[in-house]
């Protein structure tokens, strides 16, 4: 086991020995054959900045190659066009990937994330339903949902397209997707007020869709899987600009990827905390820098620095 550096991360709430779950680069691999390849799926008019923070995330996390799936042309043209994500990030539109196509595709991808930016609109909607559906179910690949992927369209949502989960299911809501999905599935306990009431409808609604792990963003993370519930109120950035959900996300599928891959011991909630704690020490750090001009794109530039901080690579 290293010896971990000083950084606001630490300790974290569990065994130190179980943040050993990071791969190291071994000069054998390729690309991507680490358990470095994602697929985003999201952005639609006029939001398409979400998805290129999330895809940014993956990369400035350790990811060798990430895959951004649009349903339009225009959009993905954004994307390509787009500093944050231009040149890393490989783009395609439903025109060039369509659904058939994923199941090969997505051999080769260690986790999927989708929502970011994808709006509310039918059309973005079913769209996305039929790439979820056709993600074939792997117990080591995870699928994260967040935005708009939790928004409860005409039926199927696309949630419940992947109801039962037949993979690894990770749910980010912030507060407002979290009532709206406690009102969709638990209609029942809509009216709760303490954070103890939080914590526990979080528990009851990740058993009642029987998912791997929910995230309640918030002044604290609240992180609840099968086995565990945690919280991160690690010091983040005070400003609270928009993209910081889109790459929390990022940095959710990364670190459950390689936990799902490389981790020997724990609950994937420690991936969780992981993915919560580096998004919340990347903004304090930019936040220090930038002040009052902080965005999204200046966390996501402190993220390589917190990761090798945490996981320093052992290079010859
Ligand atoms: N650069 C880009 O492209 C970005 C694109 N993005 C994409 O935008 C899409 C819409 O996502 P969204 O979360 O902004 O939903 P939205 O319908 O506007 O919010 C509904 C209303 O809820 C409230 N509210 C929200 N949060 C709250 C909180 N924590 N606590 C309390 N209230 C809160 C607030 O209500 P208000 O305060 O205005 O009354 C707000 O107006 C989605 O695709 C997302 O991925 C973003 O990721 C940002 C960067
Ligand atoms: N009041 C807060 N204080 C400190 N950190 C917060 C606070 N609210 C949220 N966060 C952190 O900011 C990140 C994004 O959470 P937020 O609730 O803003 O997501 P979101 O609304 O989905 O964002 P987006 O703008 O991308 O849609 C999370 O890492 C969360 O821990």
């Amino acid at each position: 086991m290293p010896v971990l550096p000083p950084c606001n991360l630490l300790p974290p709430p569990f065994p130190l020995s179980q943040l050993n779950f990071i791969p190291q680069h071994d000069p054998s691999s390729y690309k991507g054959s680490s358990g470095c390849r994602f697929l985003t799926v999201g952005a639609s008019p006029p939001y398409f900045g979400a998805l290129a923070y999330a895809s940014a995330a993956t990369l400035q996390a350790g990811a060798d190659m990430t895959t951004a799936l649009t349903l339009e042309d225009a959009v993905a043209d954004n994307l390509r066009n787009c500093p944050l994500t231009s040149a890393e990030t490989m783009v395609y539109s439903s025109n060039l990937l369509p659904p058939p196509d994923i199941p090969n595709f997505s051999n080769s991808i260690s986790g999927t994330l989708i929502g970011p930016g994808l709006s509310r609109a039918p059309s973005s909607q079913s769209w996305a339903c039929t790439v979820a559906s056709s993600l074939p179910p792997s117990p080591s690949k995870c699928i994260v949902l967040d935005a708009d992927a939790l928004w409860p369209s005409s039926s199927p949502s696309i949630l419940e397209t992947l109801l039962p989960p037949r993979s690894p299911l990770i749910l980010t809501p912030n507060i407002v997707e979290f009532n709206r999905l406690v009102s969709t599935h638990l209609p029942d306990s809509s009216n709760y007020e303490s954070e103890s009431d939080k914590a526990q409808l979080c528990k009851l609604l990740r058993t009642t869709l029987n998912v791997t792990g929910i995230i309640l963003k918030g002044p604290t993370d609240i992180i609840t899987t099968e086995h565990c519930q945690l919280t991160c109120s690690t010091n983040g950035s005070s400003k609270r600009c928009g993209g910081l959900g889109d790459v929390l996300s990022g940095l959710v599928v990364v670190f459950v990827s390689w936990f799902l891959k490389y981790s020997k011991a724990g609950d994937v909630s420690v991936a969780l905390w992981c993915a919560c704690a580096v998004c919340r020490e990347s903004g304090r750090r930019a936040y220090g820098k930038k002040r009052r001009a902080m965005q999204a794109k200046d966390v996501i530039e402190e993220i390589g620095g917190v990761v090798e901080e945490v996981w320093p690579l052992f290079d010859e």
